[in-house]
């Protein structure tokens, strides 16, 4: 029987390539250590923490006819995800991410999302194409890792004005591309304090002052985040609330912001209101960061 999506993850699906050492690391070092591919790209982090959750995400990005692209294709699906809305390209290279970590952390990476960004529209055409309903009404999360024109044509266009938009920022550095989603009053955004600054040009000491000024900016709803801090959720008409993470012993960080996401798109979609949801999300995120759950 074939599967229905319960939620379209949009953006990014490719290899991550990690490179990891024990040693504290600096500009030219050259050091022993272990180096790693695995599924990533901020879509496709997303779609595994989902499914870890129990729904079952449709995939819509680019990837490569080629044979890293056969492997990654054969990771989503041995992940229980949808793969046929996949725009499979016979030109273009299957997309990488490159990081090196030393004992002092994330050192540098470096994200080559080309053939996402060169596929463009293209990534949508299950949209319109019969592939999926139309217009599509359910649940999106969707990644900053697309080029700012096609976010903005999603922002603004019919192909997703009914959908429920859950959007992330894919970087820092691609904080600014969510822009038309503000600009418009698009969609619900999961952003950390930091990305929240990077958005309105400023800094946030709390997460409840950075949801309040990205309402203020034109955001129609947010979730912010601040690490072991209060996180907040608001929108225009409830206004901003704010929940206090559960104290834990700390294991690792990275990944907490996508468990928070999932964790909170789960919970609503099993009906919970904004306090049971927040709450869910934040007691989920602390039980990843404690390291009691799988990768
Ligand atoms: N030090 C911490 N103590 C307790 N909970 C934490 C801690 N760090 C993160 N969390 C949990 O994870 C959630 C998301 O963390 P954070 O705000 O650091 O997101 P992020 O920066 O997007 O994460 P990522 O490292 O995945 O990019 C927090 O709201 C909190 O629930
Ligand atoms: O610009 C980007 N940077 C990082 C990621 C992904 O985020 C994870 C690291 O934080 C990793 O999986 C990488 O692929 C991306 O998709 N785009």
């Amino acid at each position: 029987m074939k599967k229905t999506a319960d939620i379209l993850c949009i953006g990014s699906v490719l290899w991550d390539v990690i490179g990891r050492s024990a040693s504290v690391m600096r500009q030219g070092s050259d050091v022993p250590g272990r180096i790693t591919r695995l599924p990533g790209g901020v879509a496709m982090n997303i779609a595994m923490t989902l499914a870890r959750f129990g729904l079952t995400p449709a995939l819509l990005t680019a990837i490569g006819r080629d044979a890293e692209g056969d492997e990654l294709l054969a990771a989503c699906a041995a992940r229980g995800m949808i793969t046929d809305t996949i725009y499979r390209s016979d030109d273009l290279p299957t997309d990488r991410y490159m990081a090196v970590e030393g004992a002092n952390g994330l050192i540098a990476a470096i994200a080559d999302a080309h053939s996402l960004e060169a596929a463009g529209a293209k990534i949508l055409r299950p949209l319109t194409d019969g592939t999926l309903p139309a217009p599509y009404a359910g649940l999106v999360a969707l990644d900053g890792n697309l080029t700012l024109d096609l976010l903005a044509e999603i922002a603004t266009g019919s192909a997703l004005a009914q959908a429920d938009l859950r959007v992330a920022p894919a970087s820092p550095g691609k904080a600014e591309r969510l822009t038309p989603f503000l600009n418009n009053n698009r969609g619900t955004l999961y952003v950390n304090c930091e990305e929240a600054g990077l958005l309105c040009q400023t800094s946030f000491a709390t997460a409840p002052q950075a949801a309040a000024a990205l309402l203020e900016r034109g955001a129609a709803r947010v979730l912010v985040t601040n690490g072991g801090d209060d996180a907040a959720e608001g929108d225009a008409e409830g206004g901003v609330i704010h929940a206090t993470p559960p104290q834990v012993l700390v294991t690792r960080v990275t990944g907490a912001g996508d468990t928070f996401m999932a964790a909170h798109i789960a919970a609503e979609s099993r009906g919970a209101n904004r306090h049971a949801a927040l709450a869910q999300a934040l007691e989920a995120a602390a039980i990843y960061v404690s390291g009691d759950t799988p990768n």
